[in-house]
C-alpha cells in the first residue's frame, strides 16, 4: 500500500492506496511537536479499524510546514522500514518541471495540484484551493507549474478581524443572501462570503485575460462548495486533488526508477 501525506499548515490529510486505487484517507491537524509514535498509534487505528492491513511500503509527502517532516520521516523508517518521497526535494522527480523564477520553490501543494489537475483536465487550468491560505495554481499547457496567487485563507481572514479588533466577534462563514449587514456579525459574514466571490471572481478573469486564452477553474479544499451556490466560477470542485496528484508523483519516480 502507498500511504500519501499531505500536511497543510492547519490540518494533516493521510490517504492509503493499493496500486491506483484510493482506499481511504483520514485529517489530523498539523502539528510538529507529534511525534512518529504518536502518528503510528493513530493510523495504525484507523487503518485497521477500517480492515486494512498494515503493509505501507512505500509513501509520499508534501508539507507546506516543513518542521513536521522530520517527525513524519521517523514514522515512515521506524514503523514502514522505508524512505519517503519528499516534493520539492530535489531527490523527489516531477512528471513537468515549474516555471518559477530562477531559486524559487512553489509550495509542494501547488505541484501536487498541478499534477492531479493536468491528469483530470489538461493544461490551461488554474487550481483554485481553499487551505490556511487561499492559493491559485496556474497550469500551463504542458502540465507545468507557472506561478499563481497567495490570497489570505478564509479562516485566517475571519480570525484576522476577530484579533485586530476588540469589538469583533469571532463568525462562522455562512452564505448570506443580502450585501448590506444589518448587524455586527452579518456585516462580517457579509464581508468575507463577498469579498471571497469578488477576489475568486476577479482574479480568474484577470488569469485568464493575462493569459489571453480561456482557463479551466478547478477548486479544491473544504470550503469551495460554499462558493460555488448559484454562481458558476469553478468548471469542477475535487475535494481529493492534492493527494490524486500526490499518487501521480510517486507513480512517476516509480516508474523512473527512483524510490
Ligand atoms: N468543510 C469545512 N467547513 C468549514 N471549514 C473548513 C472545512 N474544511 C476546511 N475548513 C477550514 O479551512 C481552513 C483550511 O483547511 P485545510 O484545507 O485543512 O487547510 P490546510 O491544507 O492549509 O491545512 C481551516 O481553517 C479549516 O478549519
Ligand atoms: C501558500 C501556502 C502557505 C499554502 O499552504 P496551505 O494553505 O495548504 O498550508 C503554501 O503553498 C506554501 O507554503 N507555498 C510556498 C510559497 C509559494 O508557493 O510560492
Ligand atoms: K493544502
Amino acid at each position: 500500500m502507498l500511504l500519501c501525506i499531505d500536511t497543510g499548515n492547519t490540518n494533516t490529510v493521510f490517504s492509503i492506496w493499493d496500486g491506483r486505487k484510493f482506499l481511504s484517507h483520514w485529517r489530523i491537524s498539523t502539528d510538529h511537536r507529534r511525534t512518529a509514535d504518536e502518528y503510528f498509534v493513530w493510523l495504525s487505528t484507523l487503518i485497521t479499524g477500517q480492515k486494512f492491513g498494515l503493509e505501507i511500503d512505500a509513501c509520499i509527502i508534501s508539507a507546506t510546514a516543513p518542521r513536521v517532516v522530520f517527525n513524519l520521516r521517523v514514522l515512515c523508517s521506524r514503523y514502514f522500514n522505508l524512505r519517503p518521497l519528499v516534493v520539492g526535494k530535489p531527490e523527489c522527480l516531477l512528471p513537468v518541471q515549474p516555471r518559477v523564477d530562477p531559486g524559487q520553490r512553489p509550495g509542494p501543494d501547488r505541484l501536487a495540484n498541478t499534477a492531479g489537475a493536468f491528469d483530470r483536465h489538461g493544461g490551461d487550468t488554474v487550481v483554485v484551493d481553499f487551505g490556511t491560505a487561499t492559493n491559485f495554481d496556474v497550469v500551463d499547457k504542458d502540465g507545468a507549474y507557472v506561478g499563481g496567487v497567495i490570497a489570505p485563507g478564509v479562516n485566517l481572514s475571519l480570525e484576522a478581524l476577530h484579533m485586530a479588533a476588540a469589538a469583533l466577534p469571532h463568525v462562522d462563514v455562512t452564505t448570506p443572501e443580502r450585501v448590506i449587514g444589518t448587524n455586527t456579525v452579518a456585516c462580517i459574514q457579509s464581508g468575507i462570503y463577498w469579498g471571497y466571490i469578488g477576489l475568486i471572481e476577479g482574479i480568474t478573469q484577470r488569469i485568464r485575460a493575462e493569459r489571453d486564452r480561456p482557463m479551466k477553474v478547478v477548486a479544491t479544499g473544504g470550503l469551495a462548495p460554499l462558493f460555488d451556490q448559484g454562481f458558476d466560477l469553478f468548471d469542477a470542485i475535487e475535494d481529493d486533488l492534492t493527494v490524486h496528484g500526490l499518487r501521480l508523483i510517486h507513480d512517476y519516480n516509480k516508474e523512473m526508477g527512483n524510490g
